[in-house]
């Protein structure tokens, strides 16, 4: 195979890995010159963000805990508007993608920097790409103000990541990594953080279910959530993401759980046009085909397969079809109002939880 063109961009990003180091979370906020921060958490992370502001002392300008699922702009105004009261000039995000978003949110008003402490492995500490939910619609967009400076990347603290959420998570993850295999846009230094973040993910999940604190597994799946975070920050979304995106902002399914249950329907939809990105994918997993060995993955690892069981209703299928081909991402096998029909019956099978056919 001869080496393709290419344009390859690195990003200006710091990222600090390693079992306990959040111990250099004083260090790093002196290193991006802050003097207040805004911790940023979940309701159910609180316990977790008050630790951070106890270990910045008096760098710490106040806790905010209200970060939920797609950045509701409500939630996004009144945190920029703590965020100014507050008179803070750094936003620390602890948490999943959820909590980033809100950082992300407040940055791309005020130009904050953020230093993010990842939780799951999503993989949004590592891309400059926001979503925003206003009056139900969610519509997402690309800035580099909101590229988190700083990365604390520490296995110990997703130790308490349930065993489902860090198995959807960590697929979560190999979506980033799979569609940026077959990315319109990808590169040799992308393909293999992708092939290497899906090898480690894969390796790690299985563990993870057999042993939730296992450190090693939780350090294998957090470098695989990186390397896989990164090749999203620096490469396009295509189909996958597209009816993930609609499903989850329009539709309201979990995250998660829905890139778990699409992701081997979108891989089977491209798998003739993206021949050489099936094989390097289905290498990396260690199976013969790239679509069912998510599928394996998934189903082995104990979590959902499918749409029917994450909450979603088959009387809605025509509608997240219709949505999902109305601005369509690009794909290596293109989709758009002409292939409606195809799509409707992608979302068929991701329903009933066939093989990816
Ligand atoms: N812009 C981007 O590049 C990306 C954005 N996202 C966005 O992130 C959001 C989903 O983020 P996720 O990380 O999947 O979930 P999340 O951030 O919503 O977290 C899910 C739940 O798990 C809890 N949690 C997180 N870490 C925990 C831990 N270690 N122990 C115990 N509980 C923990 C959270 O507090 C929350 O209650 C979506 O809105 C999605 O659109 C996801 C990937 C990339
Ligand atoms: O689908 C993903 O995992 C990647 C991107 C987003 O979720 C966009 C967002 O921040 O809402």
């Amino acid at each position: 195979m001869s080496t393709r063109d290419f344009v390859y961009t690195s990003q200006p990003q710091r990222v600090v890995f390693g079992a306990g180091a959040l111990a250099h979370l004083a260090r790093e906020i002196d290193a991006l010159g802050a003097r207040r921060a805004l911790v940023l958490s979940t309701p159910e992370q609180r316990v977790q963000a008050e630790r951070v502001a106890d270990m910045l002392g008096a760098h710490a300008a106040g806790v905010f805990d209200r970060a939920v699922m797609h950045v509701p702009i409500e939630t996004a105004r009144e945190a920029r508007e703590v965020a100014r009261q507050l008179d803070a000039d750094c936003a620390v995000a602890i948490g999943g993608g959820s909590t980033t978003g809100l950082g992300k949110a407040i940055a791309l008003d005020s130009g904050l920097p953020i230093l993010a402490i990842p939780t799951t492995y999503a993989g949004s500490e590592m891309t400059p790409i926001y979503g925003l939910t206003e009056a139900g619609v969610k519509k997402t967009g690309k800035d580099f103000r909101v590229l988190p400076r700083t990365v604390i990347y520490d296995p110990e603290l997703s130790r308490t990541l349930p065993v489902g959420l860090s198995v959807t998570s960590g697929i979560n993850a190999i979506a980033h990594a799979a569609e940026g295999l077959y990315a319109q846009d990808s590169n040799p230094v992308m393909d293999l953080m992708a092939e290497e973040g899906i090898a480690a993910l894969a390796r790690a999940l299985p563990a993870i279910r057999t042993k939730p604190d296992d450190i090693d597994a939780r350090s294998d799946a957090l470098y695989g959530a990186w390397l896989s975070g990164t090749v999203l920050g620096n490469v396009g979304m295509a189909l996958h993401h597209k009816l993930c995106h609609t499903l989850g902002g329009s539709f309201n399914l979990p995250h998660a759980e829905v890139h778990t249950v699409v992701l081997p329907h979108a891989l089977a939809f491209n798998a003739q046009a993206a021949p050489q990105a099936m094989t390097r994918i289905a290498c990396a997993l260690g199976t013969a085909s790239a679509p069912q060995g998510i599928q394996d993955l998934a189903r082995h690892s104990g979590a959902p397969i499918a749409l029917r069981d994450i909450g979603m209703k088959e009387s809605d299928l025509d509608l997240a079809a219709d949505i999902a081909v109305r601005n369509p991402y690009w794909n290596p096998k293109p989709f758009g109002p002409a292939e409606r029909n195809d799509i409707r019956a992608l979302l068929q099978r991701a329903w009933a939880g066939e093989p990816p056919g």
